[in-house]
């Protein structure tokens, strides 16, 4: 399928250099997101705190951009999905996770869900296990050609996940003119802890582009 943007011509340093430039503020982020809940500091601490990260804060919204990174990288060949609240570089809501896809419709990742994914206690949150098997069922359906919009997502809890080091598997299993069917699992240390099924879908919108 030839997609209908054109593809990326940002050169290879200038992605570099943006990688190696926000990408430590996520992961200092990500820390920061971690201490927000797990930091056990003396109230005159947190008050200091709070004036530092205040400080950062006014630095970087002195420039706003006006498009988001989502937006903005929408080219073909490399992606950015910098924004994105899974895998995004940029994005310290993102865990984030690294995913790894074959081309036969397969994508897996080796994640780390810490204490501010928390729902019930000790566990991930169910609506952060849906986030994260709709992402890498999307890499999947993304691998084979096949990209869409997910349609409907089913989840089966089997278990609680727990916080911690956990593995998703994602794969197609079927495919029908613009509809593609995938699965997905979450695997913690005691097996399978959720099922997914997606159906994949590739708007009309595109469609009528590559018409
Ligand atoms: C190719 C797109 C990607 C663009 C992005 C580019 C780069 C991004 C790069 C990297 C990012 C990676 C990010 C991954 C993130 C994970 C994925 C998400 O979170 S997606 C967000 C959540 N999903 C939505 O917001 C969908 C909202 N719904 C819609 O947009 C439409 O309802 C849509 C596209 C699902 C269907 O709209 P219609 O207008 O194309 O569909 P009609 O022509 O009415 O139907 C076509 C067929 O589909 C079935 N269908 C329609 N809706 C369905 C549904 N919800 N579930 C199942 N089947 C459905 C119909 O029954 C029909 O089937 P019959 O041809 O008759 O067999």
């Amino acid at each position: 399928m030839n997609w209908p943007f054109p593809p990326d011509e940002t050169p290879d340093h200038v992605v570099e250099h943006e990688t190696a430039t926000w990408g430590p503020l996520a992961e200092a982020a990500r820390e920061l997101v971690d201490l927000c809940v797990m930091s056990d500091v003396d109230p005159e601490e947190v008050a200091a705190a709070t004036a530092d990260v205040e400080a950062a804060v006014a630095r970087l919204r002195k420039v706003r951009r006006t498009q988001t990174l989502g937006q903005e990288h929408l080219p073909a060949g490399r992606r950015r999905p910098w924004g994105n609240p899974v895998i995004g570089l940029r994005n310290p809501i993102a865990p984030p996770l690294q995913v790894h896809s074959v081309p036969e419709g397969r994508s897996e990742s080796d994640f780390h869900c810490g204490p501010a994914y928390e729902g019930p206690p000790g566990l991930v949150h169910g609506g952060v296990v849906a986030l994260i098997l709709d992402q890498v069922l999307g890499h999947a359906v993304g691998a084979k050609g096949r990209p869409g919009m997910t349609g409907t997502l089913t989840i089966v809890y089997r278990q609680g996940t727990p916080l911690g080091d956990l593995r998703v598997e994602a794969w197609v299993e079927r495919e029908d003119g613009i509809k593609t069917w995938a699965k997905a699992q979450v695997i913690g240390p005691d097996g399978v802890t959720a099922e997914a099924e997606g159906v994949f879908i590739l708007p009309r919108a595109i469609r009528e582009q590559l018409a």
